[in-house]
C-alpha cells in the first residue's frame, strides 16, 4: 500500500482520550478518541436499544454521520443475554457496528420498564419485563455485563431520582450513585481503550448536584454524565441544573447529558458546556408521523399536507427530506406503512446530525451565539 502513495490512515488511538479543540463562551467543540474510532463533540448519539437502531440500516445510521450509537444493557441481558453477545464475538459484531457504542448501566431502564423492584445498598433486583424471570443488577454486576457487550463508554450504576422528589430522597438517591461510582470504578479496573462514566445526581438541588459532580471529579474518572434530568422536569429546571454542574466538572473530559433532548434542548445544553447527548425523539418521533426540519416542527398525520407537493426540504442533503413530497409521507403515515417510519426517522437523525454538525461549525468559527439565534429564527419562521 505504501507504493500507491495513498495517505496512511492515523495511527490508531490506543487509549481513551478528550481534546478540546474549541470554545465559544461556555459552548465546547472536541473530539473523544478511542481505539474504535473518534466521536466529534457536541454529538448527538442515537439510540440503538436493542442493538439496532428502529428502522434504519447501520450504514445508513453511519452515513449520516452519527459517531457513536447507544446499546441498552437492561434490553441486551435479558434478551439475548450477555453471555451469548460475548460469545457471538461481542455487541459491534452481533450489530455490524465497527464504530464506538455507548451502554448505559441498566438502572435507569429498570426503574422505568421492570416489574417488582427492590432496591438495596447492595443493587436492584427486578423481574423481567419480557418472561418475568428474576434478575439482580449490582454495580459489579452492571459493568461485568457491559464488558461482555464490549462497549467501549460504560455507565455506572446509578439511582435516577425523577423529579418532583423531596430533598431527603434526591439526597439519598445521589449518595447512593456516589457509593456504587466507587464500586463501579474498581470493578472496571484498568483499560486503556475503554472509559467508564460517573454520572451526576442531585435531582433539582444546586448543594446536591455541586457535591455529585464534586465527589465524581475527585474519583478523577474519564467522562462524566449529567442524570436524573430530562424526567419530566421544566426545560428551564434542566438549564439551571446545567448552569450549576458544568462549571464543577473537569474541562477536560467530556460531559453527556443523559437523554437529552428536542432540538432546542440540544443548543441551549450546548451553549451551558454539554458535549455529548441521546435521545429516542428523533426515532421515536419518527415512527409517530412528527418531522423534524430546520422549519420547525411537521406534523405528518396533520390533514394539511394531503395536497401538499412540496418535500420536507429541499436543502437537506437526506433522501427522505428531499424526494418525497409531504403529500406522500402523509400518505404513509395515515395509511401506517413501515415506509413512513423509515422515511421519517431517516430525515429526523439526518437533521439532528445536521444540527450538532452546524454547532460544531458555529463554534470553531467563534459565532455560536449569531448561529443560535438563526437556528431558532428558522423554526419559528415555520414550514416554507
Ligand atoms: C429520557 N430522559 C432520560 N433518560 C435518562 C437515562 C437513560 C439514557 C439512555 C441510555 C441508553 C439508552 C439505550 F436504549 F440506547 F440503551 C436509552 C436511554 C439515564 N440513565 C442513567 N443511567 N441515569 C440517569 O440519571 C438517566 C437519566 C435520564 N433521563
Amino acid at each position: 500500500r505504501m507504493g500507491l502513495g495513498l495517505p496512511t490512515p492515523d495511527p490508531k488511538p490506543e487509549k481513551f482520550g478528550f481534546k478540546l479543540l474549541a470554545q465559544d463562551g461556555k459552548a465546547r467543540r472536541g473530539e473523544v478518541s478511542m481505539p474504535r474510532g473518534t466521536i466529534r463533540t457536541p454529538a448527538f448519539m442515537p439510540v440503538g436499544t436493542a442493538a439496532t437502531v428502529k428502522f434504519m440500516y447501520p450504514g445508513q445510521v453511519r452515513d449520516l454521520g452519527a459517531d457513536v450509537i447507544l446499546g441498552n444493557t437492561y434490553h441486551l441481558m435479558l434478551r439475548p443475554g450477555a453471555e451469548r453477545i460475548h460469545s457471538l464475538g461481542g455487541l459491534h459484531k452481533f450489530a455490524n457496528w465497527k464504530y464506538p457504542i455507548l451502554t448505559d448501566s441498566g438502572g435507569f431502564q429498570v426503574m422505568s420498564l421492570a416489574k417488582l423492584r427492590k432496591m438495596s445498598e447492595q443493587g436492584v433486583e427486578f423481574k423481567s419485563h419480557i418472561d418475568g424471570v428474576k434478575h439482580f443488577m449490582s454495580p459489579e454486576r452492571s459493568i461485568e455485563i457491559q464488558c461482555q457487550l464490549g462497549s467501549d463508554i460504560q455507565m455506572q450504576l446509578d439511582e435516577c431520582t425523577r423529579l418532583p422528589a423531596s430533598e431527603d430522597e434526591i439526597e439519598r438517591a445521589m449518595q447512593l450513585s456516589l457509593r456504587w461510582a466507587e464500586r463501579c470504578k474498581i470493578e472496571f479496573g484498568d483499560r486503556p481503550g475503554q472509559a467508564m462514566f460517573g454520572i451526576v445526581q442531585g435531582g433539582d438541588i444546586p448543594r446536591l448536584r455541586e457535591e455529585s459532580a464534586q465527589s465524581l471529579k475527585d474519583m478523577d474518572l474519564k467522562g462524566y454524565s449529567i442524570g436524573g434530568l430530562a424526567v419530566g422536569e421544566p426545560q428551564q429546571v434542566m438549564l439551571d441544573m446545567l448552569e450549576v454542574t458544568c462549571p464543577v466538572l473537569p474541562e477536560d473530559k467530556p460531559r453527556y447529558l443523559m437523554g437529552v433532548g428536542t432540538p432546542d434542548d440540544l443548543i441551549e445544553s450546548v451553549s451551558r458546556g454539554v458535549d455529548m447527548f441521546d435521545c429516542v425523539m428523533p426515532t421515536r418521533a419518527g415512527r409517530h408521523g412528527l418531522a423534524f426540519t430546520r422549519y420547525g416542527k411537521v406534523n405528518l398525520k396533520n390533514a394539511r399536507h394531503k395536497d401538499d407537493h412540496r418535500p420536507l426540504d429541499p436543502l437537506s442533503h437526506c433522501p427522505a427530506a428531499r424526494d418525497y413530497s409531504r403529500a406522500y409521507l402523509y400518505h404513509l403515515v395515515k395509511s401506517n406503512e413501515a415506509l413512513g417510519s423509515m422515511l421519517l426517522t431517516w430525515n429526523n437523525l439526518a437533521y439532528y446530525q445536521e444540527l450538532m454538525q452546524g454547532m460544531r461549525d458555529a463554534i470553531e468559527a467563534g459565532r455560536f451565539e449569531d448561529h443560535k439565534v438563526e437556528v431558532k429564527e428558522g423554526w419559528a419562521r415555520g414550514d416554507i
